[in-house]
């Protein structure tokens, strides 16, 4: 496994945390260390186990076995103690929807004992923080995704927690909510931990200091970004096609299958995404093979892994 570097505490810590349903384990003795103040990527495929273990971590589920802490505090012996310690935004959360942005927000400050006179400081400020001051006044229903899912993360920063858990934040929106909730979620860097988890690695790749995959319930892998994409660094070059060459493309595919230098083909589109396992073979011969196609190319170019290359290679 990738060396995790540690910059200090830990802000999430477990041990063995494992859970079946009935038959299935959901969460096999997973053993993981989330620095402190770091934004961390919980990557995996639907069903691999992530919001099985956002509810370990957070109390909200029972271990078969094993234990977890948050903040120093722990979350698994059965009582809320540790509940002032973390905010959680659920995969599909649920609001009031006749409410306003600033009325569901100071209705959740009382659920946190918040003290009356701080309150509508405490949601002024949390209305600023992640972008809706202007929409303070508005009501829920008509709402963007990405606005739905601001405010989500403000109900989980109401009380000021140093940990937060956002369980697929990203999942459910358009290009355009994506951008605006990765944008404000990399405005937390330092100032809480966020436990992130997603099934999409160009959220990951954009945001977080650490990454983790979870496969089956099995952690597979946990590291720093750069040093797993480091580690992982396969060369591939990317041949992007005109338009008049598409109809050679599953051709061409083919024969590059069968050179004994490529370990692996990505199509998307027009363009086709070549890993080499022996650089200096396929330099010589890619692009020669290429033009003995007789193909029009509209871009060729050597790039380094990417966090889907990765993933498919650790999750096979
Ligand atoms: N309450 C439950 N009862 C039975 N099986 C469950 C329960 N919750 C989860 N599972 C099973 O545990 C496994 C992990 O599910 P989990 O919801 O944690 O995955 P996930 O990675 O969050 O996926 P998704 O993104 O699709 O929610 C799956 O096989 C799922 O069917």
């Amino acid at each position: 496994m990738i060396k995790q570097t540690s910059n200090g505490k830990a802000a999430i810590r477990c041990e063995n945390l494992t859970r079946y349903y009935g038959d299935v384990a959901a969460l096999k003795q997973l053993n993981l260390t989330v620095p402190e103040g770091s934004i961390f990527g919980f990557l995996g495929r639907n069903g691999a186990g992530k919001t099985t273990t956002i509810r370990l971590l957070t109390g909200l589920a029972h271990p078969t076995q094993g234990s977890a802490w948050v903040a120093g505090v722990e979350t698994t012996n059965g009582d809320d103690s540790a509940r002032e310690q973390f905010g959680y935004l659920p995969q599909e959360p649920a609001f009031y929807t006749w409410m306003t942005a600033s009325e569901f927000l100071n209705y959740c400050a009382q659920i946190y004992n918040i003290p009356e006179k701080q309150r509508k400081a405490r949601v002024a400020e949390i209305l600023e923080q992640v972008g809706l001051k202007e929409a303070a006044k508005r009501k829920i229903a008509g709402f963007s995704g990405g606005m739905r899912q601001r405010l989500g993360i403000a109900q989980a920063m109401i009380h000021n927690p140093p940990v937060l858990f956002l369980d697929e934040p990203t999942s459910a929106l358009d290009p355009a909510g994506r951008y605006e909730v990765l944008d404000m979620i990399e405005r937390l860097r330092g100032q809480v931990t966020v436990f992130l988890s997603t099934h999409i690695l160009s959220d990951v790749e954009r945001i977080c200091d650490q990454v983790a995959v979870i496969h089956k319930g099995e952690l597979l892998l946990v590291s720093d970004r750069e040093a797993l994409l480091e580690h992982y660094a396969s060369n591939a070059a990317e041949i992007e096609l005109d338009s008049s060459s598409l109809d050679q493309l599953a051709a061409v595919k083919q024969q590059l299958e069968q050179q004994e230098w490529v370990s692996r083909i990505l199509e998307d589109q027009n363009v086709l995404r070549v890993m080499v396992d022996d650089l200096a073979t396929a330099r010589q011969n890619l692009l020669p093979l290429v033009a003995a196609c007789h193909l029009v190319v509209n871009r060729f170019e050597w790039v380094r892994s990417s966090l889907e290359e990765i993933f498919l290679k650790v999750s096979e």
